[in-house]
């Protein structure tokens, strides 16, 4: 009989890339860490049963002595499995400016890498190996941030990018000790990542000290509620954002000075509408995520007008006059 943990990966696998077209390539992003080693072997197990072509992408973050090697260990490991592998080296360090450190960098030199590897393999899906672990970890650090429901929603399941790629989390339903019995069965043996047990990340201290006592006093199954609550706010942050894309054209008003937005139109939306909006309008205009105090801040200006002056916003300003509210770049206005 088949293992059953290894069965759960490869049907989860399976059901992820059951929209994924025949013909299509598929790239795995594999760190040769146990969740994206059970991914990949899933993923050359349908190749096997089905017209996909399945390739690996390592990246090589350079951070670490040895990365090479464990790079290099991984793409043999694919080989193994029937995969074309690439390994990809990255320079984090132009990215390290970044907000969030070293580790917001490797991310983002590593999904820039992942991008241009699908590209270039003109790749239809590229499948990342986080678990229900991960999910639940994701929640309860959000939590502890006081992150409101986009943030909790965790990562999704499926998207589809603005390049019409799919970024599919298969395993995003599975224990992490899902993936290390699927590997054990199959005599994979993945590599450990010393960051995973490096108590300095505040993820790995959740995983290693606070869910375990969340579970011992609360009884299992705390990781799985974690990830039903980012499910349903899954859920109901895809529906706001739906929302705002009915309303947004006809409350907002482009000009060459940035972006304006009715008041009147604001403050007549509840308020997890309206702080939504906001915060959608500077964020598309300007790159920029504000907090919930400049977001609130701002909606004074709809809700609470008593002709306050301009608020000063990351890479923007807000100011109401009269029945708009006026998102003006800091460039923007020097030059006036
Ligand atoms: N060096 C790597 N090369 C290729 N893929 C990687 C690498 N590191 C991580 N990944 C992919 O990302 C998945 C999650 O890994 P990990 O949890 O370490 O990253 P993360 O930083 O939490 O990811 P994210 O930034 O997306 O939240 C892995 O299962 C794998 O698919």
């Amino acid at each position: 009989m088949l293992d059953p943990a290894l069965a759960a990966v490869r049907l989860a696998v399976r059901t992820s890339l059951a929209d994924v077209p025949d013909g299509s390539v598929v790239l795995v992003a594999l760190s040769g860490g146990a969740d994206s080693l059970a991914l990949a072997a899933a993923a050359a197990h349908e190749a096997r049963t089905r017209g996909i072509r399945i390739g690996s992408v390592t990246i090589d973050h350079g951070l670490q002595d040895g990365s090479d090697a464990v790079a290099l260990a991984a793409a043999k490991q694919a080989a193994a499995l029937g995969i074309d592998p690439i390994v990809v080296r990255v320079d984090v360090g132009k990215d390290v400016s970044a907000a969030g450190g070293l580790e917001a960098a490797a991310r983002s030199a590593r999904y820039r890498a992942l991008r241009d590897a699908a590209s270039d393999a003109r790749a239809a899906a590229v499948l990342l190996g986080h678990t229900l672990d991960d999910q639940a970890e994701t929640v309860l650090l959000g939590l502890a941030r006081g992150a409101g429901a986009t943030s909790l929603a965790g990562m999704p399941p499926a998207r589809l990018d603005e390049n019409g790629l799919r970024w599919l989390r298969p395993l995003l339903g599975l224990r992490r000790r899902t993936t290390r019995d699927a590997c054990t069965a199959q005599c994979l043996a993945p590599w450990d990542d010393p960051h995973n047990v490096d108590d300095r990340f505040s993820r790995v201290r959740v995983r290693e000290r606070i869910l375990p006592v969340l579970e011992a006093e609360l009884g299992p199954g705390i990781a799985e509620a974690l990830a039903r609550t980012a499910e349903q706010l899954r859920e109901d942050s895809e529906a706001f954002a739906e929302m705002i894309d009915e309303t947004i054209e006809d409350i907002v008003e482009h000009s060459e000075a940035g972006i304006a937005v009715s008041a009147a139109a604001l403050a007549a939306n509840p308020p997890a509408l309206r702080n939504r909006i906001i915060r959608h309008v500077v964020q598309s205009e300007f790159g920029v995520a504000l907090t919930r105090v400049q977001t609130l801040e701002v909606a004074r200006l709809a809700i609470d007008w008593a002709g306050q002056g301009p608020i000063d916003l990351p890479s923007c300003s807000a100011a109401r006059r009269g029945g708009l509210i006026h998102f003006t770049a800091r460039d923007q206005q020097r030059a006036t």
